[in-house]
């Protein structure tokens, strides 16, 4: 289906200039697969530090942003900043956005559309809690979330990537086996096909996210409907590179 391969390293709030320099310096070494594309997801303090350090083969991603493009939001980055430092991606919907800082799917839905206009290109997150799992309710919750970023997508499906991360699995150790998140992925892709359209169903990019490592990256990797992962812990550690070449 020519689905390439897309695996976002998530470094959340971690790191100083020294380690986001050693970071880098192991993922310039690599050797990375050239058939999968890499974006890291960077403190918004050492975005234009790393984007300078970095080869153009690995793309840069802010954490999240704000919905405008400028104006009295204290403390927010907007995408034209983003892209004003020469980042062209940013993570948006990440569940710790939603579950620490309260940001609801329709929040989600419009920093998403806004960062699109802007030109940015977006890794949308979705999951459901364990509660919610428990529950029976994985797919009604990621449904729901993903029904949100439809008006804010449009026509822009092939700047964006999903990312199915389940709450539970994220790090705690605890990672979906790769028959529970292949399901998850190809009910989405069901749904896409009803609810946006048969293109966009098979040809968005659903990446895994939630304790991935070196050692359990492969088994995911071999899903039909797995397309990649977002990976948090371990995009710190050389492993990132094993991750990034999981399909070899
Ligand atoms: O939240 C994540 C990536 O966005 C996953 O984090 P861990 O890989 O540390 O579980």
């Amino acid at each position: 289906m020519g689905r390439k391969f897309v695996v976002g390293g998530n470094w959340k709030m971690n790191g100083d200039k020294k380690q986001v320099t050693e970071i880098v310096e192991t993922l310039k070494k690599g050797p990375l697969d050239p058939n999968v594309e890499v974006v890291i997801g960077v403190p918004a303090i050492y975005l234009e530090y790393v984007q300078s350090i970095v080869p153009n083969t690995i793309n840069v991603a802010a954490q999240n942003c704000w919905k405008a493009p400028k104006g009295a939001f204290t403390g927010e980055i907007s995408p034209a900043m983003i892209k004003d430092i020469g980042a062209n991606w940013v993570i948006l919907g990440h569940s710790e956005r939603r579950t620490i800082f309260g940001e609801k799917d329709d929040l989600v839905a419009e920093k998403v559309a806004h960062a699109l206009e802007s030109g940015l290109k977006v890794i949308a997150c979705i999951g459901e809690t364990l509660e919610e799992r428990e529950a029976g309710k994985t797919e009604e919750v990621v449904f729901r979330q993903t029904k949100a970023l439809l008006p804010a997508i449009g026509s822009n499906w092939d700047k964006v990537v999903l990312a199915y991360e389940p709450v539970w699995a994220i790090g705690t150790g605890k990672t979906a086996s790769p028959q529970q998140a292949q399901d998850v992925h190809a009910s989405l892709r069901n749904w896409l096909s009803a609810n946006a359209s048969a293109d966009v169903a098979s040809s968005v990019r659903i990446q895994y996210g939630g304790s991935v490592t070196a050692a359990n990256a492969k088994e995911l990797a071999a899903c039909p409907d797995i397309d990649g992962f977002l990976v948090g812990g371990a995009s710190l550690k050389p492993e990132f590179v094993d991750i990034v070449n999981a399909t070899q």
